[in-house]
C-alpha cells in the first residue's frame, strides 16, 4: 500500500458563506501547495485535516490517511503533523527533551541514539542537551523538524514553515524539509504566500479564491 492523503468531497462553510470545495490526491512524497488571499480558508483547511476545526464552521467532506477514513478521529489519533512558521520548541526542554516529546514510548537509550543520529543528519552535532534559548533560528527551525518526523507522522502539513527565515537559510530549510519529505515518502500539503516556496515544492498548487467565488481554482 503506498502512502496517500486524500481530501474526499470537502464542502467547508462559515456560516451560509462556502469557503472550500475540494477533491485531492496527495500521494507519498509529493507536496500539495495550497495559495490564496488572506481570509480565503487556508488555516481552516488545515485545521479541518488536523480535526482542530472551531465548531462556527459547518463541514461535510471526508479525510482519508492510506486508504482509512480518519474523519472520526481524535488529532491525535489521525497522526497528521504540523510544522508551523514558528519553530514552538518548549524553552525549559533541551533539544533531546523537544524532540524526545513527541516520540512514541521505547527504551530511553534506543531514543536518545535514535535523536542523535537524527541531530546528525541535518548538521546538529552536539546540541543534544542545549536549551533552545541558545540556538540560532535555522537551528531551531531544523529541531522542530526533527521533532516532527521522528513522532513518526503519516502525513505532513506545512502552514508558511519558512516565512520568518532570512533568505539564504529559508532555502536552506525548505530544501531540508522538502528532501525530509521524499525520504520518508510522506504525503505533504503545504500553505504559503511565497511563489518560490511553490516552485521549489514541485507539485501540483491550488489557488484558493477569494469568499464569493466558491470553487478553487
Ligand atoms: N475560529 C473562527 N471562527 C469563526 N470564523 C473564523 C475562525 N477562524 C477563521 N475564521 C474565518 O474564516 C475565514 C477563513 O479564515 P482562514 O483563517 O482559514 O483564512 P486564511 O486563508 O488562512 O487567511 P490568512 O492568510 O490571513 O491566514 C475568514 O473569513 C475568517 O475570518
Amino acid at each position: 500500500m503506498s502512502a496517500s492523503l486524500c481530501i474526499k468531497n470537502l464542502q467547508l462553510f462559515r456560516d451560509s458563506e462556502q469557503l472550500l470545495n475540494l477533491n485531492e490526491k496527495v500521494n507519498g512524497g509529493e507536496i500539495l501547495t495550497i495559495m490564496g488571499p488572506s481570509g480565503s480558508g487556508k488555516s481552516s483547511l488545515l485545521n479541518w485535516l488536523t480535526g482542530t476545526l472551531a465548531s462556527r464552521f459547518n463541514v461535510q467532506g471526508e479525510v482519508w490517511l492510506n486508504d482509512k477514513n480518519v474523519s472520526h478521529l481524535p488529532t491525535h489519533l489521525r497522526h497528521i503533523g504540523v510544522l508551523y512558521q514558528d519553530a514552538l520548541l518548549f524553552s525549559h526542554l533541551t533539544v533531546a527533551g523537544n524532540i524526545a516529546f513527541a516520540m512514541p514510548q521505547g527504551n530511553k537509550q534506543q531514543r536518545l541514539d535514535k535523536i542523535e543520529h537524527a541531530l546528525e543528519q541535518v548538521g546538529l552535532v552536539g546540541l543534544t542537551h542545549r536549551h533552545p534559548d541558545h540556538l540560532s533560528g535555522g537551528q531551531q527551525a531544523r529541531v522542530a523538524l526533527l521533532r516532527l518526523l521522528l513522532s513518526e507522522p503519516k502525513a505532513i502539513l506545512l502552514d508558511e514553515p519558512f516565512s520568518k527565515l532570512d533568505t539564504q537559510l529559508r532555502v536552506d530549510i525548505r530544501k531540508l524539509v522538502f528532501e525530509q519529505i521524499r525520504h520518508h515518502q510522506l504525503p505533504a500539503i503545504m500553505v504559503t504566500h511565497d511563489h518560490s516556496d511553490a516552485q521549489a515544492a514541485n507539485g501540483k498548487v491550488i489557488t484558493l479564491s477569494t469568499p464569493g467565488d466558491l470553487y478553487a481554482r
